[in-house]
């Protein structure tokens, strides 16, 4: 029956080929050359050893000269043999090398174009760990298989020809011993990647178990709530039935590689005794019976390495399915065929237009209705209880998610008709959950805008805009200082100066429209105080949109909007809403008494 899952692995054998020769023309072809010329070596020393054995045999007292050449020549290929293996060993090295780099350059160039969306996915986050952790070797390896392939058909084609011209039953009879081998690690192949498939989630989660024991994110909870062991059985439990599952399979190829070469061993000796037989007979040459032997001997290997290539390709084929799957992907958030141009100068006037929008993933819609109207240079606050979708709106202003339905625009422009690169130069964004680069303090600024970065003055600018400045000078080395504990002589800063930080990175982008989500969650209240002064500076004739938990930071917003149950049910300034009496008034009552009460 016509198998189309079978023509797809022959599809992507022919892909990983274009790939190795994409990234390493020049090594694979002498990697080629090189795998066919040893493999015809083998067959030419073969042929040598028979008119030696012949020419020692068939006079009465042989002259030594006779077989010298003879010699000399068997001795010429074993080196010769021997020096190009080693230099096809190099040659693979550096074959294999250009292609794991090309394969990285792949994944991360499609890893760079998927959206926030895909890596959000546990089934994304499985392929992507399998296409990691198998492509970078696996397409060179298709090469190899399919170079031993060639070489081992070349060989055994050679030997083919002796052994028929001899007796042709006899080679059918030993072909056929062999076959069920073939059939064996065929099975092996699709029973080992259908496991592995299964595997991919307890691999990473015991991947995410050892992280968690051995990085410094969680090293103080693990120590402090004596996570430790318990952390460390569930890993062990993981890595247990893994490793049962590993086993399983393995025995099973055992016992099919047991009975398989039995069989094969017993077509060798079956041949063997009727070479003996027909040189008993005198049918055959002493010379004749050890060359053929060693041929069928030969033969049995080329055939074992002919089929171990076949099982190999077809197993690397399978493997690498999820490699091809994961460059197929396509953002979700699509690009326009023809972008819009960005108005210059963007006044950033705001909209969101009934916008509604659920995660892939999610049960629920997060935003339900959302309508909202930001003047251009406006700064306002956005309020609303944990949950209530504050970020998710600011996701899907950056872009990072297109809306469920209804539209964003700026200054007009729905978003979805600007290039989403484009779009996010124009804005500079403070995440809650910022960045922490273990790179040194003008890198980790500079971050926020790769071109102003060269700019005379530009990070120190930013730093003195986020307050950062004050302790960057404290710094040994000022701000080429290595921040971090990961790499030998980083600083390590507390969680408010990294947050100074970030702020400086978003300070760099002299982007139209600012965003602040909980800037000021970590600073102390003089650090709070000067950045919400610096702020209006920040923000300067921008839009700015400032998150925070605390009212005592957004009062001084131009307009406040309060998110409540997927909309936005309140908006107006901070006077306005108080007297309003509605959410937020509830909500500031609330701090301040609680503020009152810690006063008494
Ligand atoms: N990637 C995601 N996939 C599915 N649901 C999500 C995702 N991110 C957030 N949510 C859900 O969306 C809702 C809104 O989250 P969001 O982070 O926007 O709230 P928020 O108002 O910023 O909250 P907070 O004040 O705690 O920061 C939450 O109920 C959350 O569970």
């Amino acid at each position: 029956m016509f198998d189309r899952s079978r023509l797809h692995r022959l599809w992507q054998v022919r892909r990983s080929v274009q790939l190795v020769w994409k990234s390493s023309p020049k090594s694979t072809l002498i990697h080629g050359g090189l795998m066919l010329v040893l493999g015809l070596l083998p067959v030419a020393g073969l042929y040598l050893v028979k008119l030696i054995i012949d020419t020692v045999t068939a006079q009465e007292a042989p002259e030594w000269e006779s077989i010298g050449g003879l010699l000399a020549a068997a001795l010429s290929i074993a080196v010769l043999t021997d020096w190009l293996r080693a230099l096809d060993a190099h040659v693979s090295e550096i074959q294999s090398q250009q292609v794991t780099d090309h394969v990285h350059d792949l994944l991360h160039k499609q890893a760079i174009r998927l959206d926030l969306g895909y890596y959000e996915n546990p089934e994304f986050q499985d392929n992507l760990h399998r296409a990691q952790t198998e492509a970078p070797y696996r397409p060179a390896l298709i090469i190899d298989r399919l170079i031993s392939l060639l070489q081992n058909a070349v060989s055994l084609g050679a030997i083919a020809l002796l052994l028929l011209a001899f007796h042709w039953e006899l080679t059918l009879g030993l072909f056929l011993f062999m076959l069920p081998i073939l059939f064996v690690r065929m099975r092996h192949a699709r029973l080992q990647h259908r496991h592995w498939q299964s595997w991919t989630a307890r691999q990473r989660q015991a991947y995410y178990l050892s992280q968690l024991l051995n990085f410094q994110d969680h090293a103080k909870e693990v120590r402090l709530f004596g996570l430790g062991n318990h952390l460390h059985q569930r890993f062990m439990d993981l890595r247990k039935s893994i490793r049962q599952d590993r086993l399983a399979l393995s025995r099973d190829r055992t016992k099919g590689e047991a009975l398989t070469q039995g069989c094969a061993s017993l077509g060798v000796y079956g041949a063997l005794a009727f070479l003996a037989y027909q040189t008993m007979v005198r049918a055959i040459s002493i010379g004749d019976m050890v060359v053929y032997y060693q041929a069928l001997q030969r033969g049995q290997a080329l055939l074992r390495d002919l089929f171990a290539s076949a099982a190999g390709l077809y197993e690397n084929a399978l493997f690498l399915a999820n490699f091809y799957d994961f460059l197929l992907l396509e953002p979700r958030v699509k690009e326009p065929e023809v972008p819009c141009v960005i108005p210059q100068p963007l006044r950033g006037e705001i909209r969101f237009e009934c916008v509604r929008f659920d995660y892939p993933h999610g049960t629920r819609p997060v935003l339900k209705a959302v309508d909202m109207t930001i003047s251009a240079g406006e700064k306002v606050a956005l309020v609303g209880k944990n949950g209530a979708g504050k970020t998710t709106l600011v996701k899907l202003l950056c872009r990072l998610y297109d809306p469920t339905e209804g539209r964003i625009t700026v200054d007009g422009i729905d978003l979805r008709n600007f290039s989403s690169e484009e779009w996010r130069k124009q804005i500079g964004v403070v995440f809650q959950d910022f960045g922490r680069y273990q790179f040194t303090v003008r890198e980790n600024i500079g971050f926020g805008d790769l071109v102003a970065r060269n700019l005379p003055g530009q990070i120190e600018q930013a730093a003195r805009l986020s307050g950062a400045d004050g302790f960057i000078a404290g710094l040994p080395h000022g701000y080429d200082s290595l921040l971090g504990t990961l790499f030998a002589g980083g600083e390590e800063l507390s969680i408010g100066q990294w947050q100074q930080i970030a702020i400086a990175r978003a300070a760099l982008r002299s982007a139209p429209i600012i965003i602040l989500d909980e800037p000021t969650s970590a600073l102390d209240p003089e650090a709070e105080a000067q950045v919400l002064e610096r702020f209006r500076q920040i923000a300067e004739g921008r839009t700015a949109i400032l998150i925070s938990h605390r009212l005592s930071t957004v009062c001084m917003a131009d307009r406040i909007f309060v998110l409540d149950d997927g909309r936005v049910c309140e908006s107006g300034t901070h006077t306005e809403l108080l007297s309003l009496n509605g959410v937020y008034a509830g909500m500031f009552h609330s701090q301040a008494r609680h503020y009152r009460t810690v006063q008494e």
